[in-house]
């Protein structure tokens, strides 16, 4: 079936329409970051560069890390942006863009964010380079989408919608990492359930000047508890990823760079740093 012009927008070029890309500018190993200029800080450490593109907030860079084909792209922030860039990277692989319908051999990406988020957990400290077992969405994306998830999934979302129940309106959704990247990459790293928020105030709980709805809600957080599992950090991006890697059938892994305690009132002073160490791990393990 062919899928029509105002639902797959190719630019004359021949280009998805948001992320500027071609086709054959996708590499079957894909890093994701939110800062556009944390593109380069990626691509530095690549033995070649083959091309830089970009459009908005969406740079990427694609070459090789060794004998690998990697691309780099910046998302931006928030699960809005991950709602265009994974389906813009998904047709970009599994749609032919010249006759507009799904490609027979479907391509599965292995898709890696390293991203920057704040953890907390007490134990948990700034510089810490953290794996998210769970992405937990908190924001509404999902709303959108029909997701099936797993018996363990499920269990684990029933008790978080029990402990969150009383927030009203919010519907969360949850998505494990794909679990052949995070027993190779996030192997030997602390992990566990990232929350993705969708805004930074607020909506992680901090207080600036506007008056919060949810008295405590680092409290809140950091006091659940399901078995094994804990909500480790916050952050913007994760829930959506996983959420939409699966639906997609690609493989995501979301590697947090710990910037901030949000028990412990503190932020680094040299976030540069904690970055380039969650960098240089992923390209290594890749
Ligand atoms: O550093 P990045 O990857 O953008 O990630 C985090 O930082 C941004 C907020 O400052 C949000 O996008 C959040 O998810
Ligand atoms: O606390 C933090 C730090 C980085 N990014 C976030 O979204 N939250």
């Amino acid at each position: 079936m062919k899928i029509s012009e105002s639902d797959l927008i190719i630019n004359p070029d021949g280009s998805i329409y948001h992320l500027n890309l071609l086709p054959e500018d996708v590499a079957d190993t894909v890093i994701t970051v939110g800062d556009p200029d944390r593109v380069g800080e990626v691509s530095k450490y690549f033995d070649k560069v083959d091309y830089k593109k970009g459009k908005r907030e969406f740079i990427t860079h694609t070459g090789y890390v060794g004998s690998k084909r990697v691309t780099v792209l910046s998302t931006g922030i928030g699960t809005d942006n991950i709602d265009i860039v994974f389906n813009e990277l998904d047709a970009l692989v599994n749609v032919d863009f010249k006759t507009r319908e799904i490609k027979p051999n479907f391509k599965s990406l292995n898709i890696i964010r390293i991203g920057t988020s704040g953890a907390v957990q007490p134990d948990i400290p700034m510089g810490t380079i953290l794996a998210s077992s769970y992405g937990l969405g908190m924001d509404a994306l999902m709303n959108y989408y029909i997701q099936e998830i797993s018996e363990d999934e499920k269990s684990l979302k029933d008790d978080i919608s029990a402990h969150f129940g009383h927030l009203g309106a919010i519907k969360p959704y949850l998505t494990g990492a794909s679990s052949s990247l995070i027993d190779t990459i996030g192997k030997d790293l602390p992990k566990g359930i990232t929350i993705t928020a969708p805004g930074f105030y607020a909506p992680q709980g901090r207080l600036v000047r506007a008056k919060n709805a949810v008295p405590d809600f680092i409290k809140l957080i950091n006091s659940f508890r399901s078995n094994q599992h804990r909500i480790t950090n916050l952050e913007m991006e994760t829930a959506g990823i996983y959420a939409l890697a699966k639906v997609l059938g690609h493989q995501a892994l979301s590697i947090n760079a710990i910037l901030a305690s949000r028990v412990n009132f503190e932020f680094s002073k040299e976030p540069n740093k904690i970055v380039e160490s969650a960098i240089k791990l992923v390209l290594e393990r890749i």
